[in-house]
């Protein structure tokens, strides 16, 4: 999939803008920027995460000769960032600089900068063109792809938000050498749902060797990358609003955003999926259709990477209160993504309490 100079661009079929996946692109930003967005921009704002501050000062300086203005943003770290006051500040920004519909956000960081600067582009005199430079292998692997952007409210994660694909995305893949062992592998989690729900090969790599496969220098690791991002693009220009097949992307997800939740987004949200993921397979393992051997996959592949798979007993009455709050929930009916088998993922409807409790009870500790 590599192009001459060793960057992969993904495309999709719809109006997503090139995924590109390579080495040395944040310092190439100044042409990389104007390919994607075209030549009528005058003014760029550049949203970062504080870790990312030396990085996102270095795009300034280089946007500023391309620009006629580049402003620069940081916002509050991880979760913090996702919040309407967040927004506001930005929206100041955009409005005493007469920020116009040809002109650019640019946003620096993980998942949590992703889907606050989406969601602010989005939102912004109904949409401007957004740039995702995804900084965490989470976001590389799935938040900067898709156009799903949005912000936490106080009764539940991502409740406000807005579809908005970006213009491109931009992973380089240098920008990790910095990032911590456990944000590695928590990210990771999400390329592991990719593997159950579509991509096995995925799984099979991280059961073959997981120290290369985590490992953002190893070829593995960016087959791993490329799947998952090339799985995304294809779900979502097929289904981008989420009536349907896009819906499978949330495995794990119903329990996890109520652990991210409870845990007053303390816990990353990649650990909190990795809990869901393994619930999902106990749900489905229970109600008859996925083998013991594909359940006890998940378990196995989870700690392989040292993601949790167990979570406390007692806190089942609040989770499941939590999750009737899940976008996927239709009125008083709760569904849930569930495997049939590897790479067979479906839709369990309006399943009976008894069975949920029965699953909670396989992993609580
Ligand atoms: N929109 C989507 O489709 C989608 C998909 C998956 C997840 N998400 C969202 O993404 C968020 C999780 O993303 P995340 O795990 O990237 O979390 P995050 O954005 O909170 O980043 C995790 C931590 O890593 C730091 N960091 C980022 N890049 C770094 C780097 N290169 N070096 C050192 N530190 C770095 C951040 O400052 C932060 O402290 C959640 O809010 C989740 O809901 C959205
Ligand atoms: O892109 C999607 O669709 C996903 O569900 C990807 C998830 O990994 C991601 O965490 C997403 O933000 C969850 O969406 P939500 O609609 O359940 O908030
Ligand atoms: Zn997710």
């Amino acid at each position: 999939m590599s192009g001459q100079d060793g960057v992969t661009e993904l495309r999709s079929a719809g109006e997503h803008g090139p995924v590109l996946v390579g080495r040395g692109l944040i310092n190439r930003l100044e042409t990389l920027l104007p390919e994607l967005v075209g030549d009528k921009v005058e003014q760029v704002l550049i949203v970062h995460q504080p870790t990312l501050r030396e990085i996102a000062e270095d795009v300034h300086l280089r946007l500023s000769s391309t620009y006629r203005r580049a402003l620069l943003a940081e916002i509050p770290d991880a979760e913090s960032g996702k919040r309407i006051e967040v927004a506001e500040f930005l929206w100041q920004i955009l409005g005493q600089s007469d920020f116009t519909r040809t002109d650019v956000l640019v946003a620096i960081g993980g998942g949590a900068a992703t889907d606050l600067g989406g969601w602010v582009a989005a939102s912004w005199l109904r949409g401007v063109k957004v740039v995702h430079v995804p900084t965490t292998v989470l976001a590389m692997a799935d938040a900067a792809v898709g156009g799903k952007t949005g912000i936490n409210t106080n009764e539940g994660k991502n409740l406000v938000g807005a579809f908005h694909l970006p213009a491109g995305v931009i992973c380089d893949l240098d920008v990790l050498e910095s990032l911590p062992r456990n944000e590695l592998v928590t990210g990771f989690a999400e390329a592991v749902k990719i593997g159950f729900i579509a991509e096995p090969e995925i799984l099979d790599l991280i059961d073959a060797d997981p120290e290369r496969a985590t490992n953002p220098a190893s070829d593995e690791f960016r087959r791993i990358l490329e799947l998952a991002i090339a799985h995304k693009l294809e779900v979502t220009s097929n289904d981008l609003t989420e009536q349907g097949g896009r819906e499978m992307l949330n495995y794990g997800h119903t329990l996890g955003h109520a652990i991210e939740h409870g845990e007053r987004y303390q816990w990353r949200h990649g650990a909190a999926v990795a809990v869901g993921m393994a619930y999902a397979a106990e749900l489905a393992r229970l109600s008859g259709r996925l083998s013991d051997a594909d359940a006890d996959r998940h378990k196995r592949v989870l700690e392989l990477l040292g993601l949790p798979t167990s979570y406390p007993a007692g806190r089942w009455p609040t989770l499941l209160s939590v999750m009737a709050r899940d976008k996927k929930s239709r009125g008083k009916l709760m569904r849930f993504v569930v495997l049939d088998g590897i790479g067979q993922p479906t839709i369990m409807n309006a399943p009976d309490e008894s069975v949920l409790f029965a699953a909670y009870q396989e992993i609580a500790s």
